[in-house]
């Protein structure tokens, strides 16, 4: 079935930007979150997204209108998966907020609805044996900021079906997006090779090698990264960073992977990077 009505879980950075992408491509969107502020974020993100497009000439004015017209928000998750194609799920990276909102998708989408995660590390297989649709859930990665990061990483659960990996490649490629296939194994191919650089730039800074300024800046004119490895982790959310470096450590069981004590401390901080307003650098809030 053609996929023409998403429902986007989470109005975080992630979600927002994954609705703002099906929205300039024509999709109808639903937004759900658990409370109306990040809702509120969340448009507000999205109206800015679509307005800079516009703004440089890539998107039509009355493109821009028709995409806020297809999009709606809500807290009524039942509500808004009703007549749902597709479900993306972008929910905070914790395996028991990940099952708890499967079990409540499997409940309410119809029966012919696909369960996508956009989950960065967690085991697809144990979020699908929540459902009784394992074959028709899958891991549907985007890269952060959505709009502009061209890949999409799927992966496969144990039981997803060939025709949910079709879809779900098809849709992403709607998108303009690349699709990888990548087997069910913990951080996937993407994290399991970025986090443990962060992890160890982490480190770096614990150890007293050099200040965050200069860690990023070997990285970015030594090796031509577009950002350093301490502002990407303060981009992607260092509780997020931490929740993937402990499902490497624990699906591993390899110390390689043991998470930074300083990045845990940060965390327990509430110094989360970028969307608090600190983590190894300051950010104005906005
Ligand atoms: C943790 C996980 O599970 C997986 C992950 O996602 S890991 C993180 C992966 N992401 C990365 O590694 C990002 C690394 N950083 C980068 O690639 C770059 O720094 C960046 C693309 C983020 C920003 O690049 P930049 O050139 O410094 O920024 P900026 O000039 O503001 O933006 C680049 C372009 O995107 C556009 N843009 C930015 N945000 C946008 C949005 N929300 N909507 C639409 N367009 C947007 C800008 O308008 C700009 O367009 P032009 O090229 O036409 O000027
Ligand atoms: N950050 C990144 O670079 C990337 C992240 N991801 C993955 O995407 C997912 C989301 O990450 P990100 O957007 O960064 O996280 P954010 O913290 O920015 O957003 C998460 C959103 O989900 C909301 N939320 C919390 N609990 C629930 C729930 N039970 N149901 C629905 N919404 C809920 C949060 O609300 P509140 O703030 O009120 O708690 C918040 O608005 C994670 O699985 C992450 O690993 C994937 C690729 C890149």
């Amino acid at each position: 079935m053609p996929i023409q009505n998403a429902v986007v879980i989470g109005a975080g950075q992630m979600g927002s930007g994954i609705a703002q992408t099906l929205l300039q491509y024509g999709y109808n969107v639903a937004l759900v979150d658990i409370a109306d502020a990040p809702l509120e974020r969340g448009r507000s993100a999205i109206e800015a997204g679509l307005a800079r497009l516009t703004a440089k000439g890539r998107l039509t004015e009355t493109a821009q209108t028709e995409a806020l017209q297809r999009f709606t928000t809500t807290t009524d998750l039942p509500l808004a998966v009703r007549d749902s194609d597709i479900v993306i799920e972008a929910a905070p990276e914790h395996i028991a907020t990940k099952q708890a909102t499967f079990k409540k998708l499997d409940a309410s989408c119809p029966s012919h609805t696909i369960l996508a995660t956009n989950t960065s590390s967690l085991p697809i297989t144990s979020i699908a044996s929540v459902t009784q649709r394992a074959d028709r859930v899958i891991g549907m990665h985007f890269m952060n900021p959505v709009p502009i990061m061209p890949l999409v990483e799927i992966i496969r659960g144990l039981a997803t079906s060939d025709e949910t990996c079709d879809t779900v490649r098809a849709l992403a490629e709607s998108l303009g997006k690349t699709a990888v296939e990548v087997k069910d194994f913990p951080g996937f191919v993407s994290n399991r090779v970025l986090m443990p650089m962060i992890n160890e730039a982490v480190y770096a800074v614990y150890e007293g090698v050099a200040e965050p300024e200069a860690i990023d800046t070997v990285l970015k004119l030594g090796m031509n990264h577009p950002m350093g490895p301490l502002t990407l982790a303060d981009f992607i959310g260092l509780d997020t960073c931490l929740a993937i470096m402990e499902t490497l450590y624990e699906g591993f069981g390899d110390s390689k992977y043991r998470p930074c004590p300083l990045l845990r401390q940060y965390v327990q901080a509430g110094w989360l990077g970028r969307k608090s307003g600190r983590g190894f650098y300051s950010y104005n809030s906005s």
